[in-house]
Protein backbone atom coordinates (compact mmCIF):
# COMPACT_ATOMS: atom_id res chain seq x y z
CA UNK A 1 0.00 0.00 0.00
CA UNK A 2 1.67 3.63 -0.71
CA UNK A 3 2.49 5.22 2.07
CA UNK A 4 0.78 8.87 2.35
CA UNK A 5 3.27 11.85 2.25
CA UNK A 6 2.92 14.43 4.91
CA UNK A 7 2.10 17.70 3.37
CA UNK A 8 4.90 20.17 4.25
CA UNK A 9 4.96 23.82 4.18
CA UNK A 10 8.39 25.35 4.44
CA UNK A 11 9.09 28.84 6.45
CA UNK A 12 12.00 30.76 5.94
CA UNK A 13 12.27 34.07 8.55
CA UNK A 14 15.37 36.43 8.21
CA UNK A 15 15.91 40.13 7.10
CA UNK A 16 16.12 39.87 3.32
CA UNK A 17 17.85 42.83 2.98
CA UNK A 18 17.49 42.38 0.11
CA UNK A 19 16.62 38.91 -1.06
CA UNK A 20 19.45 37.07 -2.68
CA UNK A 21 18.83 34.29 -5.48
CA UNK A 22 20.90 31.86 -2.48
CA UNK A 23 17.75 32.59 -0.50
CA UNK A 24 15.51 31.15 -3.18
CA UNK A 25 17.94 28.29 -3.88
CA UNK A 26 17.73 27.01 -0.27
CA UNK A 27 14.00 26.26 -1.02
CA UNK A 28 14.62 24.48 -4.09
CA UNK A 29 17.79 22.80 -2.13
CA UNK A 30 14.88 22.20 0.59
CA UNK A 31 12.17 20.54 -1.53
CA UNK A 32 14.39 18.44 -3.68
CA UNK A 33 15.79 16.77 0.08
CA UNK A 34 12.24 16.62 2.14
CA UNK A 35 10.77 14.81 -0.71
CA UNK A 36 13.89 12.12 -1.24
CA UNK A 37 13.16 11.06 2.16
CA UNK A 38 10.07 9.69 1.04
CA UNK A 39 7.75 10.81 3.55
CA UNK A 40 6.89 14.61 2.67
CA UNK A 41 5.20 15.90 -0.39
CA UNK A 42 6.47 19.96 -0.27
CA UNK A 43 2.90 21.97 -0.30
CA UNK A 44 4.44 25.73 -0.26
CA UNK A 45 7.20 27.63 0.65
CA UNK A 46 7.16 31.35 2.74
CA UNK A 47 9.61 33.52 2.81
CA UNK A 48 8.58 36.05 5.79
CA UNK A 49 10.74 39.14 6.25
CA UNK A 50 11.28 40.53 10.05
CA UNK A 51 9.73 43.74 11.08
CA UNK A 52 11.01 46.84 10.90
CA UNK A 53 11.57 46.67 15.00
CA UNK A 54 14.10 43.83 14.98
CA UNK A 55 17.18 46.72 15.03
CA UNK A 56 19.76 44.98 13.12
CA UNK A 57 21.81 47.70 11.18
CA UNK A 58 20.94 48.79 7.90
CA UNK A 59 18.05 47.08 7.98
CA UNK A 60 15.93 49.02 5.19
CA UNK A 61 12.36 49.47 5.55
CA UNK A 62 10.12 46.26 5.21
CA UNK A 63 7.78 47.96 2.60
CA UNK A 64 10.98 47.59 0.69
CA UNK A 65 12.03 44.57 1.53
CA UNK A 66 8.64 43.19 1.14
CA UNK A 67 8.41 44.46 -2.21
CA UNK A 68 11.59 43.18 -3.25
CA UNK A 69 10.76 39.49 -2.45
CA UNK A 70 7.93 39.66 -4.13
CA UNK A 71 9.66 40.95 -7.67
CA UNK A 72 11.99 37.91 -6.72
CA UNK A 73 9.79 35.27 -6.23
CA UNK A 74 7.09 36.38 -9.54
CA UNK A 75 9.68 33.65 -10.82
CA UNK A 76 8.37 30.74 -8.60
CA UNK A 77 5.03 28.91 -8.29
CA UNK A 78 5.50 27.74 -4.86
CA UNK A 79 7.39 30.20 -2.75
CA UNK A 80 5.78 33.14 -1.85
CA UNK A 81 6.05 36.15 0.57
CA UNK A 82 3.50 36.52 3.64
CA UNK A 83 3.78 40.34 5.14
CA UNK A 84 2.21 38.86 8.47
CA UNK A 85 5.55 39.35 10.67
CA UNK A 86 6.75 42.26 9.41
CA UNK A 87 3.55 44.38 9.54
CA UNK A 88 3.58 42.95 13.87
CA UNK A 89 3.98 46.51 15.78
CA UNK A 90 6.80 44.76 17.14
CA UNK A 91 9.64 42.24 16.59
CA UNK A 92 7.79 38.95 16.72
CA UNK A 93 9.43 35.49 18.13
CA UNK A 94 10.38 33.40 15.42
CA UNK A 95 7.72 30.73 17.00
CA UNK A 96 5.12 33.08 17.51
CA UNK A 97 5.13 33.45 13.21
CA UNK A 98 5.19 29.62 13.39
CA UNK A 99 2.65 29.39 15.38
CA UNK A 100 0.86 31.67 13.24
CA UNK A 101 1.11 30.18 10.09
CA UNK A 102 0.72 26.53 11.35
CA UNK A 103 -2.63 28.02 12.68
CA UNK A 104 -3.41 29.19 9.42
CA UNK A 105 -2.55 26.40 7.30
CA UNK A 106 -4.32 23.96 9.51
CA UNK A 107 -7.40 25.92 9.55
CA UNK A 108 -7.57 25.37 6.28
CA UNK A 109 -6.96 22.29 6.29
CA UNK A 110 -9.57 21.01 8.65
CA UNK A 111 -11.86 23.45 6.09
CA UNK A 112 -10.95 20.99 3.36
CA UNK A 113 -11.19 18.07 4.59
CA UNK A 114 -14.62 18.60 6.38
CA UNK A 115 -13.17 18.14 9.58
CA UNK A 116 -15.83 19.01 12.45
CA UNK A 117 -16.72 18.24 16.07
CA UNK A 118 -19.85 16.54 17.12
CA UNK A 119 -22.10 17.56 19.60
CA UNK A 120 -20.45 16.04 22.64
CA UNK A 121 -17.05 17.51 21.56
CA UNK A 122 -15.60 15.06 20.25
CA UNK A 123 -13.29 15.61 16.95
CA UNK A 124 -13.95 13.39 13.56
CA UNK A 125 -11.12 11.70 12.16
CA UNK A 126 -8.90 13.34 9.55
CA UNK A 127 -9.07 11.40 5.93
CA UNK A 128 -5.27 12.79 5.40
CA UNK A 129 -1.92 13.48 7.07
CA UNK A 130 -2.08 16.79 9.29
CA UNK A 131 0.48 19.08 7.31
CA UNK A 132 3.44 20.13 8.68
CA UNK A 133 5.09 23.37 8.99
CA UNK A 134 8.94 23.32 9.06
CA UNK A 135 11.66 26.37 9.60
CA UNK A 136 13.72 26.38 6.42
CA UNK A 137 17.29 27.98 7.63
CA UNK A 138 20.84 28.54 6.52
CA UNK A 139 23.64 26.57 8.77
CA UNK A 140 24.87 29.96 10.26
CA UNK A 141 20.99 30.16 11.90
CA UNK A 142 22.31 27.06 13.99
CA UNK A 143 24.49 29.30 15.64
CA UNK A 144 22.72 31.86 16.74
CA UNK A 145 20.90 29.60 18.98
CA UNK A 146 24.06 29.90 21.16
CA UNK A 147 24.18 32.79 21.82
CA UNK A 148 22.90 33.93 25.64
CA UNK A 149 19.47 35.61 25.65
CA UNK A 150 19.16 35.78 22.47
CA UNK A 151 16.65 32.51 22.19
CA UNK A 152 14.54 31.28 24.62
CA UNK A 153 14.93 27.73 25.24
CA UNK A 154 11.58 26.58 25.75
CA UNK A 155 11.32 28.49 22.47
CA UNK A 156 14.11 26.47 20.31
CA UNK A 157 12.43 23.45 22.04
CA UNK A 158 9.17 24.11 20.44
CA UNK A 159 11.02 24.78 17.33
CA UNK A 160 12.62 21.78 16.63
CA UNK A 161 10.55 19.20 19.28
CA UNK A 162 6.98 20.29 17.53
CA UNK A 163 7.65 22.25 14.64
CA UNK A 164 11.47 20.91 13.31
CA UNK A 165 14.16 22.47 11.01
CA UNK A 166 15.18 22.24 7.42
CA UNK A 167 18.45 23.52 7.51
CA UNK A 168 21.17 24.11 3.93
CA UNK A 169 24.61 24.10 4.66
CA UNK A 170 26.36 27.35 4.33
CA UNK A 171 30.29 27.66 3.46
CA UNK A 172 32.43 26.11 5.81
CA UNK A 173 30.11 25.92 8.99
CA UNK A 174 29.13 22.49 10.23
CA UNK A 175 25.73 22.30 11.46
CA UNK A 176 26.34 18.80 12.19
CA UNK A 177 28.28 19.88 14.86
CA UNK A 178 25.94 22.36 15.71
CA UNK A 179 23.49 19.75 16.16
CA UNK A 180 25.79 17.60 18.31
CA UNK A 181 26.73 20.06 20.53
CA UNK A 182 23.18 21.46 21.62
CA UNK A 183 20.88 19.09 24.16
CA UNK A 184 18.00 20.31 22.50
CA UNK A 185 18.79 20.11 19.17
CA UNK A 186 20.55 16.45 19.69
CA UNK A 187 17.20 15.09 21.42
CA UNK A 188 15.28 16.19 18.49
CA UNK A 189 17.95 14.93 15.62
CA UNK A 190 15.19 13.03 13.88
CA UNK A 191 13.34 16.41 13.22
CA UNK A 192 16.21 18.32 12.39
CA UNK A 193 16.76 17.65 8.12
CA UNK A 194 20.60 18.75 6.89
CA UNK A 195 20.80 19.46 3.52
CA UNK A 196 23.91 19.56 1.96
CA UNK A 197 24.48 22.34 -1.14
CA UNK A 198 27.19 20.93 -3.30
CA UNK A 199 27.31 23.54 -4.82
CA UNK A 200 29.05 25.99 -2.87
CA UNK A 201 27.40 29.21 -2.52
CA UNK A 202 29.00 32.13 -0.41
CA UNK A 203 26.19 34.87 -1.70
CA UNK A 204 25.44 36.73 1.55
CA UNK A 205 22.26 40.23 1.80
CA UNK A 206 25.73 41.87 3.63
CA UNK A 207 28.00 41.25 0.74
CA UNK A 208 25.26 42.39 -2.05
CA UNK A 209 24.68 45.74 0.37
CA UNK A 210 28.56 46.43 0.17
CA UNK A 211 28.66 46.37 -3.19
CA UNK A 212 25.98 48.43 -4.04
CA UNK A 213 27.02 51.15 -2.17
CA UNK A 214 30.32 50.80 -3.76
CA UNK A 215 28.83 51.31 -6.65
CA UNK A 216 29.70 47.59 -8.08
CA UNK A 217 27.58 45.08 -10.01
CA UNK A 218 25.48 42.60 -7.96
CA UNK A 219 23.87 41.00 -11.36
CA UNK A 220 23.73 37.30 -11.27
CA UNK A 221 23.72 37.89 -7.46
CA UNK A 222 19.99 39.39 -7.20
CA UNK A 223 17.08 39.17 -9.77
CA UNK A 224 17.60 42.39 -12.24
CA UNK A 225 13.90 43.58 -11.34
CA UNK A 226 15.34 43.49 -7.63
CA UNK A 227 18.22 45.48 -9.12
CA UNK A 228 15.76 47.85 -11.00
CA UNK A 229 14.25 48.79 -7.65
CA UNK A 230 16.97 48.98 -5.69
CA UNK A 231 18.23 52.08 -7.90
CA UNK A 232 14.74 53.59 -8.55
CA UNK A 233 14.18 54.00 -4.47
CA UNK A 234 18.02 54.53 -3.90
CA UNK A 235 17.84 51.90 -1.10
CA UNK A 236 21.56 51.16 -0.21
CA UNK A 237 23.68 53.80 0.51
CA UNK A 238 26.11 55.02 3.65
CA UNK A 239 23.37 56.41 5.36
CA UNK A 240 20.82 53.40 4.80
CA UNK A 241 24.12 51.27 6.45
CA UNK A 242 23.80 53.32 9.33
CA UNK A 243 20.44 52.70 10.50
CA UNK A 244 20.35 50.99 13.75
CA UNK A 245 23.66 51.46 14.09
CA UNK A 246 25.04 50.82 17.89
CA UNK A 247 21.48 49.42 18.23
CA UNK A 248 21.06 46.28 20.39
CA UNK A 249 19.43 43.72 18.36
CA UNK A 250 15.60 43.79 19.76
CA UNK A 251 15.32 40.45 20.94
CA UNK A 252 17.95 40.68 23.08
CA UNK A 253 15.82 43.44 24.68
CA UNK A 254 12.50 41.74 24.40
CA UNK A 255 13.19 38.60 25.69
CA UNK A 256 14.96 40.31 28.85
CA UNK A 257 11.75 41.55 29.81
CA UNK A 258 9.20 38.69 28.96
CA UNK A 259 7.05 37.94 31.94
CA UNK A 260 8.39 34.95 34.69
CA UNK A 261 6.47 31.64 33.64
CA UNK A 262 7.47 30.80 37.55
CA UNK A 263 10.59 32.07 40.15
CA UNK A 264 12.96 29.31 38.31
CA UNK A 265 12.32 31.16 34.84
CA UNK A 266 14.19 34.63 35.16
CA UNK A 267 15.63 35.08 32.05
CA UNK A 268 16.01 38.73 33.04
CA UNK A 269 19.38 37.45 34.48
CA UNK A 270 21.02 36.71 31.18
CA UNK A 271 23.95 38.68 30.23
CA UNK A 272 23.33 41.20 26.72
CA UNK A 273 25.87 40.36 24.13
CA UNK A 274 27.29 43.71 22.93
CA UNK A 275 26.41 42.27 18.94
CA UNK A 276 24.19 39.48 18.12
CA UNK A 277 26.71 38.88 15.26
CA UNK A 278 29.73 39.05 17.46
CA UNK A 279 29.75 35.17 17.97
CA UNK A 280 32.49 34.60 20.37
CA UNK A 281 31.24 32.16 22.72
CA UNK A 282 30.41 28.55 22.42
CA UNK A 283 28.75 28.13 26.03
CA UNK A 284 24.68 27.76 25.56
CA UNK A 285 22.33 30.29 27.49
CA UNK A 286 22.56 30.60 30.80
CA UNK A 287 18.94 30.26 31.48
CA UNK A 288 17.13 27.85 33.21
CA UNK A 289 15.20 25.10 31.96
CA UNK A 290 11.92 26.55 31.17
CA UNK A 291 8.60 25.25 33.00
CA UNK A 292 6.17 24.05 30.66
CA UNK A 293 2.36 25.95 30.84
CA UNK A 294 -0.40 23.98 32.59
CA UNK A 295 -2.00 21.00 30.53
CA UNK A 296 -6.07 22.54 30.19
CA UNK A 297 -7.16 19.69 27.75
CA UNK A 298 -10.14 17.66 28.63
CA UNK A 299 -13.69 17.82 29.06
CA UNK A 300 -14.53 20.09 32.18
CA UNK A 301 -18.53 20.84 33.70
CA UNK A 302 -19.65 23.61 35.50
CA UNK A 303 -19.94 23.35 38.67
CA UNK A 304 -20.34 27.14 40.23
CA UNK A 305 -20.78 30.37 38.32
CA UNK A 306 -20.89 33.88 40.77
CA UNK A 307 -22.05 36.89 38.81
CA UNK A 308 -22.07 35.73 35.72
CA UNK A 309 -25.94 36.94 35.27
CA UNK A 310 -24.47 40.48 36.34
CA UNK A 311 -21.72 39.79 33.61
CA UNK A 312 -24.42 38.77 31.18
CA UNK A 313 -26.36 42.23 31.98
CA UNK A 314 -23.04 44.31 31.42
CA UNK A 315 -22.98 42.93 28.14
CA UNK A 316 -26.67 44.00 27.29
CA UNK A 317 -28.28 40.65 26.89
CA UNK A 318 -31.43 40.90 27.57
CA UNK A 319 -33.31 39.99 30.33
CA UNK A 320 -35.18 36.63 29.49
CA UNK A 321 -32.16 35.15 27.45
CA UNK A 322 -30.25 36.22 30.83
CA UNK A 323 -32.67 34.34 32.66
CA UNK A 324 -32.37 31.24 30.30
CA UNK A 325 -28.48 31.52 30.39
CA UNK A 326 -27.96 31.22 34.31
CA UNK A 327 -30.38 28.07 34.42
CA UNK A 328 -28.61 26.16 32.05
CA UNK A 329 -25.14 23.52 32.65
CA UNK A 330 -22.02 24.38 30.40
CA UNK A 331 -19.62 21.75 29.16
CA UNK A 332 -16.01 23.08 28.00
CA UNK A 333 -13.83 20.72 26.02
CA UNK A 334 -10.87 22.26 25.23
CA UNK A 335 -7.84 21.35 22.88
CA UNK A 336 -4.25 22.31 23.96
CA UNK A 337 -1.70 21.64 21.32
CA UNK A 338 1.52 23.56 22.67
CA UNK A 339 0.32 27.26 22.20
CA UNK A 340 -2.61 26.27 20.29
CA UNK A 341 -5.64 26.04 22.16
CA UNK A 342 -9.87 25.31 21.04
CA UNK A 343 -12.10 25.88 23.35
CA UNK A 344 -15.10 24.76 22.99
CA UNK A 345 -18.23 25.70 25.00
CA UNK A 346 -21.38 23.49 24.81
CA UNK A 347 -24.68 24.31 26.08
CA UNK A 348 -28.45 24.07 25.23
CA UNK A 349 -28.25 28.20 25.38
CA UNK A 350 -25.62 28.06 22.89
CA UNK A 351 -22.49 26.40 21.54
CA UNK A 352 -19.13 28.60 21.58
CA UNK A 353 -15.97 27.66 19.67
CA UNK A 354 -12.77 29.34 20.25
CA UNK A 355 -9.32 28.67 18.22
CA UNK A 356 -6.21 30.32 19.32
CA UNK A 357 -2.79 30.77 19.64
CA UNK A 358 -1.01 31.97 22.77
CA UNK A 359 0.87 35.23 21.76
CA UNK A 360 -1.69 36.07 18.81
CA UNK A 361 -3.40 38.88 18.74
CA UNK A 362 -7.16 37.72 16.71
CA UNK A 363 -10.51 38.79 15.92
CA UNK A 364 -13.17 37.65 17.62
CA UNK A 365 -16.74 37.68 17.02
CA UNK A 366 -18.64 36.79 20.03
CA UNK A 367 -21.66 35.03 18.55
CA UNK A 368 -24.70 34.24 20.78
CA UNK A 369 -23.73 36.23 23.06
CA UNK A 370 -23.31 40.05 22.75
CA UNK A 371 -22.42 39.80 19.34
CA UNK A 372 -19.60 41.88 19.14
CA UNK A 373 -16.67 42.18 17.05
CA UNK A 374 -13.72 42.36 19.16
CA UNK A 375 -9.48 42.04 19.27
CA UNK A 376 -8.36 39.68 21.46
CA UNK A 377 -4.80 38.37 22.56
CA UNK A 378 -3.94 35.70 25.19
CA UNK A 379 -0.98 35.44 26.79
CA UNK A 380 0.26 33.17 29.89
CA UNK A 381 0.52 35.27 33.26
CA UNK A 382 2.64 32.28 35.05
CA UNK A 383 0.44 29.14 34.34
CA UNK A 384 -2.85 31.54 34.05
CA UNK A 385 -4.18 31.84 30.56
CA UNK A 386 -5.11 35.51 30.06
CA UNK A 387 -6.97 37.07 27.26
CA UNK A 388 -7.73 40.73 26.58
CA UNK A 389 -10.26 41.65 24.65
CA UNK A 390 -10.58 45.19 22.71
CA UNK A 391 -13.58 46.64 21.75
CA UNK A 392 -16.86 48.75 22.71
CA UNK A 393 -17.02 47.42 26.14
CA UNK A 394 -13.90 48.66 28.48
CA UNK A 395 -11.71 46.17 30.63
CA UNK A 396 -13.38 43.07 29.00
CA UNK A 397 -11.37 39.82 29.49
CA UNK A 398 -11.04 36.39 31.09
CA UNK A 399 -8.69 34.14 32.79
CA UNK A 400 -8.87 30.68 32.53
CA UNK A 401 -6.29 28.58 35.18
CA UNK A 402 -6.32 24.83 36.58
CA UNK A 403 -6.20 23.52 40.32
CA UNK A 404 -6.23 20.26 40.85
CA UNK A 405 -9.01 18.82 38.86
CA UNK A 406 -11.04 22.27 39.06
CA UNK A 407 -10.69 24.47 35.79
CA UNK A 408 -11.47 28.39 36.66
CA UNK A 409 -12.27 30.94 34.79
CA UNK A 410 -12.76 34.58 35.80
CA UNK A 411 -14.83 36.64 33.45
CA UNK A 412 -14.53 40.40 33.35
CA UNK A 413 -16.59 43.62 31.81
CA UNK A 414 -16.52 46.78 33.14
CA UNK A 415 -16.43 46.47 37.14
CA UNK A 416 -18.17 43.26 36.80
CA UNK A 417 -16.00 40.10 37.92
CA UNK A 418 -17.53 36.93 37.26
CA UNK A 419 -15.88 33.44 38.65
CA UNK A 420 -17.07 30.15 37.22
CA UNK A 421 -15.97 26.74 38.31
CA UNK A 422 -15.67 23.47 36.07
CA UNK A 423 -14.47 19.68 37.09
CA UNK A 424 -12.63 17.66 35.02
CA UNK A 425 -14.51 14.84 33.96
CA UNK A 426 -12.01 13.16 31.64
N1 LIG B 1 24.37 31.75 1.07
C1 LIG B 1 23.52 31.16 1.91
N2 LIG B 1 23.59 29.83 2.14
C2 LIG B 1 22.75 29.24 3.02
N3 LIG B 1 21.79 29.90 3.69
C3 LIG B 1 21.67 31.21 3.52
C4 LIG B 1 22.52 31.92 2.62
N4 LIG B 1 22.16 33.24 2.64
C5 LIG B 1 21.17 33.34 3.52
N5 LIG B 1 20.86 32.13 4.06
C6 LIG B 1 19.81 31.84 5.02
O1 LIG B 1 18.64 32.55 4.66
C7 LIG B 1 17.91 32.93 5.83
C8 LIG B 1 17.57 34.41 5.80
O2 LIG B 1 18.82 35.07 5.73
P1 LIG B 1 19.10 36.58 5.95
O3 LIG B 1 17.96 37.41 5.50
O4 LIG B 1 19.61 36.80 7.31
O5 LIG B 1 20.25 36.72 4.86
P2 LIG B 1 21.80 36.84 5.05
O6 LIG B 1 22.40 36.79 3.70
O7 LIG B 1 22.29 35.84 6.06
O8 LIG B 1 21.85 38.30 5.62
P3 LIG B 1 23.02 39.14 6.24
O9 LIG B 1 24.21 38.98 5.35
O10 LIG B 1 22.43 40.52 6.24
O11 LIG B 1 23.23 38.57 7.62
C9 LIG B 1 18.79 32.53 7.03
O12 LIG B 1 18.30 31.31 7.53
C10 LIG B 1 20.15 32.34 6.41
O13 LIG B 1 20.91 31.37 7.11
N1 LIG C 1 14.21 34.40 19.79
C1 LIG C 1 13.87 34.43 18.53
O1 LIG C 1 12.79 34.05 18.13
C2 LIG C 1 14.86 34.99 17.53
C3 LIG C 1 16.06 35.52 17.94
C4 LIG C 1 16.90 36.03 16.98
C5 LIG C 1 16.55 36.05 15.64
N2 LIG C 1 15.36 35.49 15.28
C6 LIG C 1 14.94 35.51 13.87
O2 LIG C 1 15.92 34.94 13.05
C7 LIG C 1 16.00 35.66 11.83
C8 LIG C 1 17.42 36.13 11.70
O3 LIG C 1 17.58 36.95 10.62
P1 LIG C 1 18.98 37.63 10.32
O4 LIG C 1 19.95 36.49 10.02
O5 LIG C 1 18.77 38.49 9.13
O6 LIG C 1 19.41 38.40 11.53
C9 LIG C 1 14.97 36.77 11.91
O7 LIG C 1 13.77 36.33 11.30
C10 LIG C 1 14.73 36.93 13.40
O8 LIG C 1 13.42 37.38 13.74
C11 LIG C 1 14.52 34.97 16.19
Amino acid sequence: MAIRRVPLVLLACGSFNPITNQHMRLFELARDHMHSTGQYQVVGGIVSPVSDGYGKQGLVLAKHRIAMAKLALQSSNWVTVDEWESQQPDWTETVVTMRYHYGRILKEFKQNNGTHYDSNGNITPLSSPSPQLKLLCGADFLDTFKIPGLWRDDHVEELVGHFGLVCVSRGRLQPERAVHESDTLSSHRENIFLVREWVRNETSATEVRRALRRGLSVKYLIPDSVIEYIHQHNLYTEDSERRNEGAVLRPLIKQAHKPVKSLDDRVDTLPLPPSYHCLKSTHTSASPAAIMPADFSGKWILETSDKFEEYLKVLNIDFATRKIAISLSQTKVVTQDGEQFEFKTLSTFRNYELAFTVGVEFDEYTKGLDNRNIKSLVTWEGDKLVCTQKGEKTNRGWKHWIEGDKLYLELTCEDVVCLQVFKRKE
